[in-house]
């Protein structure tokens, strides 16, 4: 089986990018090709060209692995992930992080696959996450905010514009063709993993392998009512707000009147107004953290020491 490393050196703010050459050196080693990516959409493009049943490992956070898994998804080509991101929700939810790099890649080349559940939405896979309205606002109002603000300043700069001229648009929600809500929405999450943005337990109840996705929903929200939620969500004690709701089901409608802004895995995807997401029952191979739980191959040591 042939084995591919692809190498986001821009991942991690740089981290990856000081790392790369020891990165490239390792995999050689092990016998994988491996490759640097050269900018946004190369990832992909690698992972396409890997051959069928190739093992795709993804060095970076969670664009790069998004990037390679639409490269592979619907293959038979599995996928493996280095986890070096700032955000990593993808490695989280197959319980991979905390591994310093080298372990790390060790056991995406050769621990045994597994298989999780994959999602779809308007045609793109997504892995851990798919989240429409506010948040996807927030990630598309920080591509604009000031250059020289960075991380969490950067991401406060975007939520803090947005909630400025928050408005909510109307929508109607479908879970497995049966319409469960119409009104305003803050924002609809349609998870696999139980978290997004970099660790945010928007979903706790998420399994990746239940077959099912899991469905957040906040429906009316003033601007007071955002700030005050913030903290329970971070705190994953968001469920029990009334304005809150939580669905499972193996598809996801969701249709406004005018097109709105939605990320899978915290890309942003093109803007629709109709979003119809879906989820393959085990429909993407994977190399996780159970197969290295059960070799003891985990510890609790930091990641990418
Ligand atoms: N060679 C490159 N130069 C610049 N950007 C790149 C390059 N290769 C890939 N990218 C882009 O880097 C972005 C960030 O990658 P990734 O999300 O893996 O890292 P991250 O540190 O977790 O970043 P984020 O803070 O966005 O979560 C991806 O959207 C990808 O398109």
């Amino acid at each position: 089986m042939e084995k591919w490393v692809i190498v986001n050196p821009a991942a991690g703010r740089g981290k990856v990018g000081r790392l790369s050459g020891a990165i490239l050196k390792a995999a050689r080693q092990e016998g994988a090709k491996a490759f640097l990516t050269e900018g946004p959409g190369h990832a992909t493009e690698l992972a396409q060209r890997a051959p069928e049943g190739a093992r795709v490992v993804a060095v970076g956070g969670d664009g790069t692995v998004h990037e390679v898994l639409r490269g592979l998804a619907g293959t038979d080509k599995v996928l493996g992930v280095v986890p070096i991101g700032s955000g990593n929700d993808f490695a989280r939810m197959l319980g991979l992080l905390g591994l310093p790099w080298p372990k790390a890649l060790e056991l995406a080349l050769h621990a045994p696959e597994e298989a999780v559940d994959l999602g779809w939405v308007n045609g793109e896979p997504f892995g851990a996450s798919l989240g429409i309205g506010f948040d996807a606002l927030v990630a598309k109002k920080a591509l604009s905010a000031p250059p020289f603000l960075r991380g969490m300043p950067r991401y406060l700069y975007a939520l803090f514009a947005v909630l400025k001229e928050l408005s909510l648009p109307e929508a109607r929600v479908f879970v497995d063709g049966e319409e469960v809500y119409q009104g305003p929405l803050l924002l609809l999450a349609a998870m696999n993993g139980p978290m997004y943005g970099g660790g945010i337990p928007i979903a706790p109840m998420a399994d990746p392998r239940d077959g099912r996705l899991s469905v957040v929903l906040a429906g009316e929200f003033s601007r007071m009512g955002v700030v005050l939620i913030l903290p329970r969500l971070l705190l994953g004690r968001h469920l029990s707000h009334p304005r809150v709701r939580a669905y499972a089901g193996q598809e996801v409608a969701v249709e406004f009147a005018h097109p709105v802004p939605a990320h899978a895995d915290g890309e942003l995807l093109p803007e629709a107004s109709l979003y119809r997401a879906e989820v393959r029952p085990l429909g993407l191979r994977v190399v996780g953290g159970r197969a290295g739980v059960q070799k003891g191959a985990l510890s609790p040591r930091p990641a990418g020491a």
